[in-house]
Formats: structure tokens, sequence, C-alpha cells
């Protein structure tokens, strides 16, 4: 059974349509990040999940049971979905045990049991001795968590998260991180999590959801994202990367023999292509070598632990990058061998 699932979701805000129709399910305990570059569409997904707007037109399911038509909603409080924005929304006036235990009295729930289970999610968050501490005397990081001790103590089977790190320097961003995978391996809760860095949506996520302009470009684990996007859009918005012109000389079963410039490897492909191609050549699975591809350094330029080489292929205004352990010169004449290599559908 699928937590959630969107059915052909579309919503209009007057002549702007923020969503395209959009159907995608996202499994019980699955980690989902919805990613895609500004005003693709992303929050409105969220939002419509969450029950702060209805659709223009499709359906909202939680679980079997319809939440959501154009013409009837359930109130977001009637959901049990957790919602963690990049602004906190805590209550200043209150301490951080206050904050976290409100959603449990805001149910109700008998004032004896409160304050066990506000410590056990402090402790689950990493914030066990700061039930007493002020929310202004917390650090970006130490208020983030406070909001999602706040999300797991009302047992929310959902939780959505929007750019929730956007306000976090980078080590901070990345020991967030850590406590997201952690929680989400802890406590099974489904999350959807919305952000246009990448790096955040493949290290997190065990399915990303590439948006654009309100349609859904490609729904996959992370790695076949990275490794084998379904269009140049997809492509060219995850990871560096290299997209050369080929043209088909032979296929069989998943791969292809592409010629470029004279030279012919082999690479994945989806289909059978046919005619000029384009090849999406990661950096990681290219190498300076004795034969391979004909080329000529352009630039080499030193980036922590390897050299980025911008290289000429023989083809004009073909080029590629490639990391080198070694500083290359410029106009030197190197080949590069390719170890792996995807031909990009519909391009
Ligand atoms: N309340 C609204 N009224 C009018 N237009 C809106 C409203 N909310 C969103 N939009 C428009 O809908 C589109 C999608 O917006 P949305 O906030 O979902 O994008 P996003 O992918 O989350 O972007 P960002 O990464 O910048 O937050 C945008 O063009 C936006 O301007």
């Amino acid at each position: 059974m699928s937590e959630i699932r969107v059915e052909s979701l579309i919503k209009r805000y007057g002549d702007t349509t923020a969503l395209d129709g959009v159907s995608l399910d996202f499994p019980e305990g699955s980690f989902t990040a919805l990613l895609g570059p500004s005003g693709c569409g992303k929050t409105t997904m969220l939002r419509l999940i969450a029950g702060f707007e209805a659709p223009s037109e499709g359906r909202v399911f939680l679980g079997d049971a319809l939440v959501a038509d154009p013409k009837r909603q359930l109130p977001p409080e009637a959901r049990n979905i957790g919602v963690v924005f990049q602004s906190y929304a805590l209550w200043p006036h209150m301490d951080v045990a206050e904050n976290v235990a409100y959603p449990l009295k805001a149910r109700r729930v008998a004032s004896a049991g409160i304050p066990a289970r506000v410590a056990a999610v402090l402790d689950i968050v990493g914030l066990g001795g700061f039930a007493k501490r002020r929310i202004d005397e917390l650090s970006g990081g130490q208020r983030q968590r406070v909001a999602l001790a706040r999300c797991l103590v009302a047992e929310a089977g959902v939780i959505l998260f929007d750019e929730p790190l956007a306000n976090l320097d980078m080590h901070l961003r990345a020991a967030m991180v850590d406590v997201f995978r952690d929680i989400h391996r802890r406590t099974g809760v489904t999350i959807v999590y919305v952000t246009h860095d990448q790096t955040e949506a493949l290290a997190l996520a065990d399915r990303v959801v590439v948006m654009s302009k309100g349609r859904l470009l490609q729904a996959a684990p992370p790695q076949e994202i990275y490794r084998s996007p379904a269009d140049v859009a997809v492509a060219g918005f995850v990871g560096r990367g290299n997209l050369i012109s080929g043209n088909t000389v032979d296929h069989w079963d998943r791969t292809s023999i592409i010629d470029i410039a004279g030279h012919r490897l082999a690479a994945r492909s989806r289909d059978k292509p046919a005619g000029t191609v384009k090849v999406l050549l990661r950096p990681e699975a290219l190498r300076i070598a004795a034969e391979g591809l004909p080329a000529t350094v352009l630039d080499s330029v030193y980036r922590g632990p390897v050299h980025e080489v911008r290289l000429a292929l023989a083809e004009p205004g073909q080029h590629l990058l490639v990391d080198s352990t070694e500083a290359l010169t410029v106009g030197q004449r190197v080949h590069v061998a390719v170890s792996d290599a995807w031909v990009v559908p519909g391009a």
C-alpha cells in the first residue's frame, strides 16, 4: 500500500500552472527527494499533500483514503502529516520541551505521559540536554532539530520537509543530512523532502524525483538518476557531466557503439538509438590514458584533490571535463579512456 498517492495532479494559480498533471506514489517508509530548479512546482506538491492548498484537478490519497480532489479536502490537521520548513516556525517564548510538547497538548494527550515522550524524541534528534533551553539560545541546526522533534512526537506517518537546510552553513548542512538519514532509518516514517540541492537529494533519498515546469521528468533511485538520466534536462541538472554528440554505428542488447570524431566507444542505452545521439560522460568515468578519444588541453585547474582539465575533442565545439591526478599543459595532446557512457534518451 502506498502511503501517499497523487493522481494527475494539476494546480493553477491564475495564468501560472504550478503543477501540470503529476502522478506519483510515495510508498510507506520511503524517502523521496523532490528536486528541480526554482519554480518547478516542488513546494506546491508539498502544499497539496499537506492540505494547505486544494488541487485544480486530480486527486490526493493517504493510504486508501481520498483526502483531496477539486471539490473536497480533508483539513491539514486531520491528515497526520508533519511539516518542517526552512523557517522553523517555533514558538520563541517557549523553551525546547514546551515547543516539542505543543502538538500533544493541542491534541489533549494526558499530561502525565507527555514528558517521557518529549524526552524520547529529544534524544532521537540529539538534543537530550536541551529541554529547558530557550529557542533564541539555539543555533540554526539545533532549531531545525527541535522542529523535527516536534513532528516526531506527534507520531506523524508522513513528514514533509521544505528546503529544511537552506538557512544553514555548509558544515551544519552535512551534519543535518546525517541526522535526517538516521531518523529515517530509526523511525521508518515516510518522508518527502524538497530541495534544489542535488548533492543533498542524492545523499538522502532512496528515490529522487526530478521536476521541471510543473512536470515530472524522472523518478528513480539516486544512482539511476545520476548514471542513466531520462533526458538532457535531468542530465544537465544532476551532477557534473559532458554531453557529447556522436553517431550510432551499431547496437546490441542495451549497448550502443557510438562514433565520436572517428573514435568508437561502447555506451549503455535504454532502447535502440539511431543516427546522431547525445552521450553523457561523467568526469569520474574518464581518464587520461595512452589510448582513447584524441583531445587537446584547453585548461587545467587544481580543485582540491584533482585537477579539473577541460579538453577540446577533434570535432569543433565539443568539449570534455576530465579529472586528472596531474596538472596538464595547455595545448598538450592527450587521449581519454572512457569506462562508462550513457546514451541520453530522446536527444
Ligand atoms: N500562491 C501563489 N500564487 C501565484 N503563483 C504561485 C503561488 N504559489 C506558487 N506560485 C507559482 O507556481 C510556480 C511553482 O511554485 P513552487 O513554489 O511550487 O516552486 P518551487 O519548485 O518550490 O520553487 P523554489 O525552489 O523557488 O521554492 C511558480 O511559478 C510560482 O511563482
